[in-house]
């Protein structure tokens, strides 16, 4: 994962900013960030909400450095003051890009024709970014990966969606009766639908081909987890923060009436992701 380079760079260097929540830094918000020239920065604003590339991981997605404001300690602003601060915060400010619906200050009330007269510098407006003719927008974004709709999401983000979670101890039943998993515990992800989904797995800069399991364990003790199964490899001592990558879902969670077929099932996932890995 990257470093910050928002403690590398000297503010007084950022001469262009892209502001907004950027939570997916997904394909819309990349086109924000082109009209950025070499001594730009993100300024994302946080609201508290993200989930689909949480605060920490956004730098991940971009070589500008990442400078975040906390969106309670801003929002009373009047749309001066917001601007002032700005210039307080990058003293050569040239030039600030936004997109088509960019609202700001006290109750949202100043938009890009506010910011154009507010601003003595460049302000460039970016139009609205679309795939297929539906705006691209993290809440949507977030309503795929809810639907389990990798696919769409995925589309949408312009990259494979990604979740961090942390090694925990499963109920040890899976090298017994099934096959082995690493069971993780994830925080800060928004998770998709429960059910099985084609994976990769990265465990210390080592990329895997999985499958992975998430959702309320029906078959046997009922509670939820997260568990990955890598494919054609036995993994031991996997511990620390581990990083899944969705590819596809293959179904829905099922509650079975044997152990012998859940058994069966995880093996015919398990075939399917081989084979879309072998293709
Ligand atoms: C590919 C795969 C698919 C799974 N599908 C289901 C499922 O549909 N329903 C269910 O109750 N559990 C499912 N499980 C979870 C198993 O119940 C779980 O692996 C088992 O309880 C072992 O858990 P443990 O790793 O905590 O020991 C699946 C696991 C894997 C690896
Ligand atoms: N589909 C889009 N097309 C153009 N600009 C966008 C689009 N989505 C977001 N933006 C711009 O990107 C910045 C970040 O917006 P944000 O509200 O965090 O994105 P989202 O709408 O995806 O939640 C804002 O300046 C916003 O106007």
């Amino acid at each position: 994962m990257k470093k910050s380079y928002s403690t590398l760079v000297n503010k007084k260097d950022i001469t262009s900013i892209a502001i907004g929540g950027f939570d997916g830094m997904h394909i819309a918000h990349q086109q924000l960030f082109k009209q950025l020239d070499k001594n730009g920065a993100i300024v994302a604003i946080e609201s508290g909400y993200s989930n689909l590339t949480p605060k920490s991981f956004r730098q991940e997605y971009t070589n500008l450095p990442v400078y975040y404001y906390v969106l309670d300690n801003i929002k009373h602003l009047e749309g001066e003051e917001f601007i002032k601060l700005l210039k307080e915060e990058f003293p050569n400010l040239k030039k600030i890009v936004v997109g088509f619906d960019f609202c700001f200050g006290k109750n949202r009330k100043y938009n890009t024709t506010g910011l154009k007269n507010l601003f003595d510098g460049e302000v460039v407006v970016v139009d609205e970014v679309c795939n297929n003719k539906l705006a691209i927008h993290s809440r949507f974004i977030r309503d795929f990966i809810k639907q389990g709709d990798i696919k769409k999401a995925n589309e949408f983000l312009g990259k494979e969606y990604k979740i961090v979670g942390q090694v925990i101890k499963g109920q040890g039943l899976g090298k017994k009766s099934f096959v082995p998993t690493i069971n993780l515990l994830v925080e800060e992800f928004l998770l998709p639908k429960e059910g099985v989904y084609i994976t990769k797995t990265i465990i210390k800069d080592e990329i895997f081909n999985s499958v992975t399991f998430l959702g309320h364990r029906v078959t046997t003790d009922g509670s939820f987890a997260v568990e990955t199964h890598i494919l054609n490899k036995n993994i031991h001592n996997a511990i620390g923060k581990i990083q899944i990558i969705f590819i596809d879902k293959i179904r829905d969670n099922e509650k079975f009436n044997s152990f012998e077929k859940l058994k069966n099932q995880i093996n015919e996932d398990i075939n399917i992701s081989l084979k879309y890995f072998d293709k």
